[in-house]
């Protein structure tokens, strides 16, 4: 309704299509046909241009009836518009809009259309009869459009009285705009009785009034398009000089927006008119529009439809309008010009603000709504790398999604989850797809490297920035591996007893996990560096830390023996890390040794020696003997020379890897590290996996204390703060304060990871959960026992329980002897419980399995085993009363005494023992005697009531069978809550 057509302008004025658009054209605007739309100040302007241009107006005046006469029902106002506007006009040749106005006081009178003699009501009256009235329906756009128009038109002839055509755009008042709009309809035509119309306007857009304090919520009322634009418009946004379509830099540019169109955004706006234009030319379509557009606002709202559309659909139909202008412009900028202009001033901004508006529609309307929170999707595609560990909160920082949106969103899958807490890659992975992303979870390297580039080291790029001239030669670092028994660390103590210096410092050497040894080769000394622990299990342990350290493998293969599963194990280590080989053929002062043998074995596998045309080593020694050892060590270094580039920076700061760590009394952590580029000095800032500290003092596998460690060469460190694990790689940091930041952010990651780990692995509580998310479909058990006989009891037992088709259960493993770390190691893999009946885990395992998030479970008794897993699989686990060790001391001398029996002398090593408590008896690893008791603890000659550790103490257990190296375990039973 904002907008007329040029033939209904020419009409309604009375002049032709084509002279009105040769007086538009005039007046700068650029209209092309006489079916193009002008907005209201245009509009507004070529009635000032006519009645400017007298000549014209006698043409109008002929035509003028005519049109009158020709209108359609809708336009029935503007032929009583006509007729009064001849009346009432006399001499000034008003137009029919203006004419209207009056005609709405006198037409009263008109009788049969009352309603539409008044403006106003020629805009309500369609509007609300839009659905009655058929043809009002497609009319309403123009007509509403020149109704409208005719508004600024009707303020426009106030000023034009006043001032002639130039008040109409001061008119505009931009700053006064509540006012300017009051004082006109006021003011200028307080003779007629406008005040109603104006009124009755505003009352049209009664939808909107109660809107009131947001005068741009309304975009589709006509009536407050322009009755309000001076009024309500520039109230709320009086700041902004563009909200006021009647300024004249941009209220006639505006309209008629070829100019801006042209000028600025031709082809955008070019392209949007078209698709309005498409439209327009298929009058079919506007009734359509109208009619579905209850308020009458139908055109205007047809158009809003149209361009927004696609942003409003998800939002929904109610908000569409809300939603379309309070989301994408409500606040700043055009949405609310539109809603305070309606159609004139709205149009122009409305162009303004699809760019960036569209945008955010299509964005927002691709988002899911959930719980009323949106979160942005991917397209399916959208790569989003996270630790592994993170947790939600780390993913939605991600993706720019709020936590709680997640979280809502991970509910509906089913999933329960808090912000802070780790998810596992399954969780991550389901959550992605949902979201429309792939998500990827770093590997531990990458996520180091994330780490470090947070305090913009970058190893990578460091590296590659190395200068040439800059690197210097460096020992080759060397790992012997081999199959059992071949010989490997006779080796290893053959090069060290005959090659390091181990008198220069007087001291005494020491195992610190690799060492160097000096040589004079061809004239000069060289120095090559062992890795002192033999086998690949060292050695794939390491590579499997991301710690590729050896630069060759020396393989030892017995010339007794020949190859074995081992020797080829070694090889495909060696290979797959593309470290070069060296055979050392061993023990070949053993009669029936065949050195030749080895060599035609070692060929199936890939190694030929150079005897053969191939170009691998071998060197036959005895390690025993200590003959072939310079040989062999020669062969390293030709190797090292003709085969690999071995150099480095020492002028830089390390960085290398930890061979080995441990605590040291006394001393604190100690941490062998390999030097691999760079020069460790006394007092950098060091981090080592997630120790950090200082370096305080440095010393060589001989105990000599060292300041300075090139490459390859092997320290010890005094100075971290905690023992980090074999195959850590180390830097140094600028400062200490980032080597503590990496060092957390390290331990923080690792954390995570652990917790991530646990979150998936089932418990015999959280089974019957896992079983109706359908995360397990098969319990996998290993069953550990102090005797075979009873781990095939409990084993039959268990396989005999009648666990219906929802589960399988599966032994997975089963064997005598205590709990090992290989046992935790297979329960990760295959997420399986640990029944341990009669046995306690080895040495640190219960730590490791923890770590792994293991489920262990003890009994002493078959029937309890049984019943758990029974109750566990029907998911009728009763409140668990779990075992809880409190203290472990170790028998070091037992006593004979008649009076109270034996009498356990022991240490303890762990908690305090405390009289009366429940105990156990361990030997080896397994609980010899279950169900004891400390009936008496004497500390020296007195009778305690509990010793702690690190004490001696004096135990009877009323058991007879104690021995020296035996355990005695302590334990309640603590009623465990149920997840
Ligand atoms: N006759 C002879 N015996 C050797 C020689 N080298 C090693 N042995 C013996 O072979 C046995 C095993 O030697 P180790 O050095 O322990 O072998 P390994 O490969 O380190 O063995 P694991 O540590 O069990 O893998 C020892 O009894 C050595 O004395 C050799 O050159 N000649």
């Amino acid at each position: 309704m904002a907008k007329v057509r040029v033939h209904e302008l020419a009409k309604e004025l009375g002049i032709t299509s084509k002279k009105l658009l040769e007086v538009l054209k005039e007046s700068g605007e650029f209209v092309k046909s006489a079916s193009s739309t002008i907005e209201a100040p245009v509009v507004r302007k070529a009635h000032e241009y006519i009645e400017a241009h007298p000549e014209l107006i006698e043409k109008k005046k002929k035509s003028a009836k005519k049109p009158a006469s020709q209108a359609k029902a809708g336009k029935s106002g503007e032929r009583a518009v006509d007729p009064d506007a001849e009346k009432a006009d006399g001499a000034k040749s008003q137009s029919p809009s203006r004419a209207r106005a009056p005609e709405g006081k006198d037409a009263p009178g008109d009788g049969s259309t009352s309603a539409q003699a008044s403006p106003a009501a020629e805009r309500t009256a369609p509007r609300a009869q839009s659905g009655g009235a058929p043809v009002p329906g497609p009319k309403p756009g123009p007509a509403a459009a020149a109704s409208s128009s005719k508004a600024p038109a009707e303020k426009t002839d106030k000023p034009r009285e006043a001032a002639g055509a130039k008040a109409a755009k001061p008119a505009a008042p931009k700053p006064g705009a509540p006012k300017p709009s009051a004082p006109k309809p006021a003011g200028d035509k307080s003779k007629a009785p406008k005040p109603s119309n104006p009124k009755k306007k505003r009352s049209g857009g009664g939808g909107p009034k109660p809107q009131a304090p947001r005068p741009g919520n309304n975009p589709f009322a006509p009536a407050q398009g322009m009755p309000r634009p001076g009024g309500g418009g520039p109230k709320p946004q009086a700041p902004r000089p563009g909200n006021n379509p009647f300024a004249p830099a941009q209220g006639m540019p505006r309209p008629g927006g070829g100019q801006r169109q042209q000028g600025k955004s031709g082809g955008r706006s070019g392209s949007s008119r078209p698709r309005s234009g498409a439209q327009r030319p298929n009058p079919s379509m506007m009734p359509d529009r109208s009619s579905a557009q209850p308020a009458g606002r139908s055109s205007s709202g047809g158009n809003r439809g149209r361009s927004g559309g696609p942003g409003r659909g998800g939002p929904g139909g109610p908000g569409n309008r809300g939603g379309g202008f309070t989301r994408s412009g409500g606040k700043s900028r055009g949405g609310s010009t539109a809603g305070a202009f309606g159609r004139q001033g709205g149009r122009p901004s409305r162009g303004r603000k699809s760019r960036r508006a569209k945008r955010e529609e299509f964005e927002a309307q691709s988002s899911p709504m959930v719980a009323g929170i949106e979160v942005p999707r991917g397209d399916g595609s959208t790569v989003v790398r996270v630790r592994a560990g993170a947790s939600l909160a780390d993913f939605a920082e991600r993706i720019g999604a709020s936590s709680a949106a997640l979280i809502a969103v991970l509910f509906r899958m089913g999933e329960m989850a808090t912000a802070n807490q780790s998810l596992d890659e399954d969780t991550f992975t389901l959550l992605g797809a949902e979201l429309g992303y792939d998500v990827q979870i770093l590997s531990p390297e990458d996520e180091d490297r994330e780490i470090l580039e947070a305090f913009d080291i970058d190893l990578e790029a460091e590296d590659e920035a190395e200068d040439d001239k800059d690197l210097v030669a460096r020992p080759p670092v060397v790992t012997v591996m081999g199959h059992v028994d071949h010989g490997k660390t006779k080796l290893l103590d053959a090069i060290r007893s005959t090659h390091v210096i181990d008198t220069e410092h007087g001291g005494i050497t020491q195992h610190i996990g690799a060492y160097q040894v000096h040589l004079d080769y061809e004239g000069q000394d060289r120095a090559i560096t062992f890795i002192d622990t033999p086998g690949h299990e060292a050695f794939t342990q390491m590579r499997a830390r991301g710690a590729d350290v050896t630069d060759i493998a020396v393989l030892v293969v017995a010339a007794d023996d020949g190859v074995m599963p081992q020797t080829i194990e070694a090889v495909n280590h060696a290979q797959a890390a593309g470290v070069k080989i060296i055979v050392a053929v061993n023990k070949i002062d053993v009669d029936g040794a065949n050195p030749e043998k080895i060599r035609g074995q070692l060929t199936e596998y890939g190694i030929v020696t150079e005897e053969y045309g191939g170009d691998t080593m071998f060197v036959d020694i005895s390690a025993k003997l200590r003959t072939g050892i310079d040989d062999l060590l020669e062969a390293i270094l030709y190797t090292a020379d003709a085969d690999l580039d071995l150099r480095a920076n020492p002028n830089r700061d390390a960085r290398g890897v930890a061979i080995e760590a441990k605590l040291d009394q006394g001393r604190g952590a100690v941490v062998t590290a390999l030097v691999q580029t760079g020069t460790l000095r006394i007092g950098d800032s060091l981090v080592v996996g997630t120790a950090h500290g200082r370096v305080r003092a440095m010393f060589d596998d001989g105990g000599g204390a060292v300041e300075e460690a090139e490459p390859s060469r092997p320290v010890q460190i005094l100075g971290m703060s905690t023992v980090p694990a074999a195959g850590d790689s180390f830097l140094v940091a600028p400062d200490d304060r980032t080597a503590r930041q990496i060092a957390d952010k390290r331990e923080a990651a690792q954390r995570a990871a652990t917790l991530a780990k646990r979150r998936k692995r089932i418990s015999l509580e959280n089974l019957n959960d896992a079983l109706k998310q359908g995360t397990v479909q098969t319990l996998n058990l290993i069953i550990k026992g102090d005797a075979s006989g009873s781990v095939e009891a409990l084993e039959s037992s268990l396989l005999e329980l009648e666990v219906g088709d929802e589960v399988a259960l599966q032994i997975i493993h089963r064997g005598v002897g205590a709990i090992t770390q290989n046992d935790v190691n297979l329960a990760t893999v295959d997420n399986a419980i640990i029944i341990g009946f009669n046995v306690r885990p080895a040495e640190r395992v219960q730590e490791i399995a923890d770590r792994e998030g293991v489920d262990m479970k003890f009994y002493s008794v078959i029937y309890s085993a049984i019943e758990d897993v029974e109750a566990a699989l029907k998911g009728m686990l009763k409140p668990i009363f779990e075992e809880v060790q409190l203290a472990a001391a170790e028998i070091r001398q037992v006593f004979r005494s008649g009076k109270f029996g034996n009498i356990a002398g022991s240490i303890v090593r762990s908690g305090t023992i405390r009289r009366g408590a429940k105990a156990r008896l361990v030997r080896d690893g397994v609980v010899v005697a279950p169900d004891l008791e400390i009936v008496s603890l004497r500390r020296e000659k007195d009778d305690v009531t509990e010793v702690r550790e690190g004490y001696e103490c004096g135990i009877t257990l009323g058991y007879r069978d104690i021995r020296e190296g035996d355990f005695i375990e302590t334990f309640e039973m603590q009623e465990k809550p149920r997840d």
